[in-house]
């Protein structure tokens, strides 16, 4: 038995998501939840759905969620490190505000949050610190003795995050056919966001063109380009490009899109593309749709082979690095700093967003962090 391993004064770790629908009846109900007072145009909402019915009303990612659950269970169990896992979704159930009154009944105190996603922005890391607000803001109307609630930093550049995915491009570029393997570009794709979003995103000193949230992706996507270049002694040139583009066509989003980016590199006799989806956690519905399907169809339409890439998923390696999160940020509570784990430059990101970490438009209330209304 390895000796025990200590996450006081944490008692409960979360795991915070987007949630997506189980079934046909769930779809429209689950898009109603996403974009409740979003301004994103019915149009777009009716072509959404249809992503969803061509699964059969299924996204992956709540049995993706399952799965890392149990690969974290199974990790803490086997480190002897004695911390439950519990799961809520921003969306569908089990709704957030379910799982915190939950924990609160099972007597948790001090609640860590991994959310889904690696990187700053509004919808990526200050929507969840609201949406725990919400449930914390119910669990007090109810009468019920709140806990602290806690989120772990950014884990874009924690190696456990990177490596999997090296070895994903790795991977995909193996597959490609051997004649267009070694001319072929790397397309870094993540979620498109309005540029106002991008360009504050992060705290205010990372503030400007594009934020914290694109120099954080161009990060990633240089640390996998020179691994994957030491690897295979082959100079892929690669690009950061967005996908997944929703709201008003007026209002400037991050470009390119993946698709007229296809359509470019081809056009530049670029022989093969893989295309590498950072900007996500899992192979949900933004990556079995805007890339296995749209992309895949545009490159077929031009003749341009692409490999997609893999995802973190519930990787060993990732599930690992959760759990050095954890102790991370558990002993930097107790005053016992220990080093970061982190690859290249930029550091590690901080633990607790400061204020004007990411706003919002409308500002609302938002828990685990420096301008939180909870202690
Ligand atoms: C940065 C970012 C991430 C990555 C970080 C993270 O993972 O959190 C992400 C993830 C996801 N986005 C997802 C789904 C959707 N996102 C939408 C809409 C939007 N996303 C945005 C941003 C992001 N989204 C934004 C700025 C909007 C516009 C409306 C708004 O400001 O809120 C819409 C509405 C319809 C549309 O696409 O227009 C849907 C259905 C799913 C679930 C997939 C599944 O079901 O498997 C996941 C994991
Ligand atoms: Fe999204």
């Amino acid at each position: 038995m390895p000796d025990a391993l200590d996450a006081t004064p944490y008692d409960a770790l979360l795991l915070l998501s987007f949630g997506g629908p189980e079934g046909p009846d769930d779809v429209v109900p689950f898009l109603e939840n996403v974009t409740r007072g979003r301004g994103i145009p019915k149009e777009r909402l009716k072509e959404v759905g249809k992503h969803y019915f061509r699964f059969g009303g299924v996204s992956p990612i709540n049995g993706q969620n399952r799965a890392l659950l149990k690969a974290l269970r199974e990790d803490f169990d086997g480190h002897g490190l004695d911390l439950p896992v519990y799961w809520g979704n921003r969306n569908w159930a089990p709704y957030l505000t379910d799982t915190l009154r939950e924990m609160a009944a099972d007597g948790r105190r001090r609640i860590l949050v991994l959310a889904t996603s690696a990187y700053a922005s509004y919808s990526g890391c200050r929507q969840y610190r609201e949406n725990i607000a919400e449930a914390l803001a119910a669990l007090e109307s109810e009468g019920l003795e709140l806990p602290k609630v806690d989120k772990l930093r950014h884990y874009f550049n924690h190696p456990g995050f990177v490596e999997p995915m090296i070895d994903g491009v790795l991977r995909s570029l193996a597959d490609l056919p051997e004649e267009v393997r070694d001319g072929a570009h790397l397309a870094f794709s993540t979620h498109s966001i309005p540029t106002a979003a991008a360009d504050t995103s992060g705290p205010v000193e990372a503030h400007g063109e594009g934020g914290a949230y694109v120099e954080e992706h161009l990060e990633v996507a240089r640390l996998i380009a020179d691994a994957v270049r030491e690897r295979t002694g082959v100079d892929h040139p690669w690009r950061l490009v967005y996908q997944s583009r929703s709201g008003a066509p007026h209002i400037p989003w991050l470009e390119p899109d993946i698709c007229d980016h296809l359509e470019e590199r081809h056009a530049a006799g670029v022989p093969a593309v893989v295309m590498a989806p950072i900007g996500f956690v899992s192979d949900h519905m933004e990556v079995l749709y805007d890339l296995d399907t749209e992309a895949v169809a545009k490159a077929g339409e031009l003749g341009l082979p692409v490999r997609r890439s893999a995802t973190v998923g519930d990787d060993p390696r990732f599930v690992a690095a959760v759990r050095e999160l954890v102790l991370e940020r558990a002993a930097a509570e107790r005053g016992q700093g220990i080093t970061p784990c982190v690859l290249g430059t930029l550091g590690a990101s901080h633990n607790v967003c400061p204020v004007g970490c990411c706003p919002s438009r409308a500002p609302r209330p938002a828990a685990a962090g420096a301008d939180s209304p909870y202690a």
